[in-house]
């Protein structure tokens, strides 16, 4: 089994009322067009997936975080058994600590969604799962395998979270 390792970044602030919002962003081309994502992409080769998320996030949307103020936050392993060269690892990093402002680019539209009320119709199914349990809580591994039709996953395993091992959805 090949999986494609990637980063995707959960950065948060406090809107000026005061919600809590994290920055998001549409995808405009590629693998997932028309979804919301968190910030990130392919690690490559001989690059660390912090390397990757800090470079990744400066790419997509001109925010400049410093390696040390990201946390990992999850592991997460996406199978899509009918089409496996879309299987992936996935090292999700969160951090409330950055400069700059988002500004869209060729790939992808940033935007800051409030924690309680994200775009759930547009994200992948999978976040339903893990997003908000890994914002403010202990480090999850967790492994989802979605249907044939690529978008609704089928099986949960977290295999190492807040709710403790072997936990099926
Ligand atoms: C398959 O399910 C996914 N679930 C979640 N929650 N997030 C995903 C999924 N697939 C991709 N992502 C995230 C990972 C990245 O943060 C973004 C973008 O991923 P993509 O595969 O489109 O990567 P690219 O933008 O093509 O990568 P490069 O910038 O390196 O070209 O979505």
């Amino acid at each position: 089994m090949t999986l494609t390792p990637m980063c995707p970044c959960l950065l948060t602030r406090h809107s000026p009322t005061g919600r809590r919002e994290v920055l998001l962003g549409r995808k405009k081309t590629g693998f997932g067009t028309g979804k919301i994502v968190g910030l990130g992409g392919h690690v490559e080769p001989g690059e660390t997936p912090l390397a990757a998320t800090v470079r990744e996030v400066a790419e997509e949307s001109g925010i400049q975080v410093e390696p040390a103020d990201l946390r990992e936050a999850a592991a997460l392993t996406f199978l899509f058994p009918a089409k496996p060269e879309w299987d992936m690892q996935v090292i999700v990093f969160v951090g409330d600590r950055f400069t700059g402002e988002a500004r869209e680019c060729d790939e992808i539209a940033p935007r800051w969604c409030p924690l309680d009320d994200l775009p759930v119709q547009d994200m992948w199914d999978d976040n339903q799962y893990w997003l908000l349990q890994v914002m403010d809580g202990p480090h999850l591994t967790a492994t989802f395998e979605f249907a044939a039709d690529g978008e609704t996953v089928e099986t949960s395993r977290i295999e190492l979270g807040p709710t403790g091992i072997g936990d099926e959805g």
